[in-house]
């Protein structure tokens, strides 16, 4: 079946919608991330500071995302315990918390000492960079979406 452009990026809206939705660890890690891309909005950041840091947030919300299909995939397949269902989940979930520890090991070498070098007159010189402005829209365009389209989709299955 051949989609649109169009249909595939309304997919993969839909799919980062439904964990943030479903999934708590999913806000959490999402919440976080936009705390940190606007905390780094006061930084004084080089450019590997800001791949770091981008890179650390997306690598938790990519796993967490990953984590949410195969936890699906493996209720498609069955309901019964199973263990290679346990061995499929438990492997996902290993692998945010790696992604986790990796975005704290960053925040600890990256962030800290960046927030420990701060003056009160780094908080008036806030870097507005388009890519980290457009990072941090999405962001929280997405989490206004989520918040916004909840009540509607309650007691159906919205767009899924
Ligand atoms: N069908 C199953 N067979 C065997 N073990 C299972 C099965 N389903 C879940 N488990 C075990 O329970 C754990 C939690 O599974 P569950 O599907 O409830 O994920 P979850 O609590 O929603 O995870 P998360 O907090 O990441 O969203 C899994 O990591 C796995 O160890």
């Amino acid at each position: 079946m051949r989609r649109s452009l169009k249909e595939s990026f309304s997919y993969a809206f839909w799919g980062l919608i439904y964990s943030l939705r479903t999934q708590r660890n999913m806000k959490i890690h999402f919440l976080a991330g936009i705390g940190v891309l606007t905390l780094s909005l006061f930084l004084p950041f080089n450019g590997y500071d800001y791949l770091f840091v981008f890179f650390a947030v997306a690598l938790v919300i990519i796993t967490e995302m990953i984590n949410t299909a195969i936890e699906a995939t493996v209720d498609l397949f069955t309901k019964d315990y199973h263990r290679l269902a346990k061995i499929a989940k438990d492997v996902a979930a290993g692998a945010v918390l790696l992604a986790a520890i990796n975005s704290i090991g960053v925040f600890f070498l990256v962030i800290i000492p960046k927030i420990k070098g701060l003056s009160y007159l780094n908080l008036y010189r806030i870097r507005l960079y388009p890519f980290h402005i457009l990072l941090l829209l999405i962001g929280l365009l997405f989490l206004l979406y989520t918040f916004l389209s909840y009540g509607r989709s309650r007691g159906g299955r919205g767009h899924f």
